[in-house]
């Protein structure tokens, strides 16, 4: 446990509605709770990471151990002065992207060695771990297409070029944490309507953070809401 803070990591493909509903669930648990909520995001939750998250998706091609390392280092930054001293004041923070995204794409994707790209992670975080980590699943094809559908999109970055057998190895990746690691994750089926979804984790995280369930309310979530991210800007 990260007492006296609490900290949540949303986790997926690319399109998959991670940011949708950590916003939503930021809303419901400071109304809830009380608590500070701390809304983030990687790669580029900080000025530093901005400049990361440009190199590693939109800039010069790249082996997959500088690609790692990029991750790591963002990471490492991020959790050094933003998720840590958060957590420390007590607040929950509630992260689109964590440690588990290197482990699918930069061994799952890439083929780098699970246990190597973990290890990094939490050498570059002194072993900070999420309390819950939200998987939404999705189908890698339904995903891009949303993604295609939204308003905001912009060319294709390294990754999303990374084509369709990578991304299903990706997503197969998160399947299989979750699966070894079930007091952790929640897995949710990304298929369904925006309030839908964030009814269901309202309710599976109300169980695992000792609140009452409030299932009425989550069918007033908000419509569907492209990547808004509140800890810095937008993100290219
Ligand atoms: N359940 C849903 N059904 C249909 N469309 C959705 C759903 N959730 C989100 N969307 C839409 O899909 C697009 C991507 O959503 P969002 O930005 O929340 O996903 P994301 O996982 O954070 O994406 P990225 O990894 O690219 O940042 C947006 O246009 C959003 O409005
Ligand atoms: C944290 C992290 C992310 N990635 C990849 C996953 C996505 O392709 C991008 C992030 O873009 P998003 O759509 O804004 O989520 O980066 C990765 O490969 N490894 C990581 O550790």
């Amino acid at each position: 446990m990260n007492a006296p803070g609490y900290f949540i990591s949303f986790e997926g493909g690319e399109g998959v509605g991670k940011s949708t509903q950590s916003r939503l669930l930021g809303d419901w648990l400071a109304g809830l709770t009380g608590r500070e909520v701390v809304l983030t995001f990687e790669p580029g939750g900080t000025a530093l990471g901005k400049e990361l998250r440009a190199a590693v998706m939109h800039g010069q091609d790249m082996g997959p151990r500088a690609e790692a390392l990029i991750y790591a280092a963002d990471r490492a930054h991020h959790v050094e002065t933003v998720v840590r001293p958060a957590l420390e004041r007590g607040a929950v923070v509630i992260t689109d992207r964590y440690l588990d995204s290197s482990v699918a794409y930069q061994s799952g994707g890439r083929d780098l060695p699970g246990h190597e790209v973990e290890h990094l992670s939490l050498w570059a975080t002194k072993g900070l771990r999420p309390d819950i980590t939200v998987l939404l699943d999705l189908e890698p094809r339904v995903a891009a297409a949303r993604r295609a559908a939204a308003e905001d999109k912009g060319a294709l970055d390294r990754l999303e070029r990374a084509g369709l057998d990578f991304h299903t190895r990706v997503r197969d990746t998160f399947l299989q944490r979750a699966a070894a690691e079930p007091g952790r994750w929640v897995v949710i089926d990304a298929a369904a309507p925006v309030a839908d979804i964030q009814a269901q984790i309202r309710v599976d995280l109300s169980a695992r953070l000792g609140l009452t369930p409030v299932v009425a309310e989550a069918s007033s979530a908000a419509e569907p809401a492209g990547g808004t991210r509140t800890a810095d800007e937008d993100p290219a």
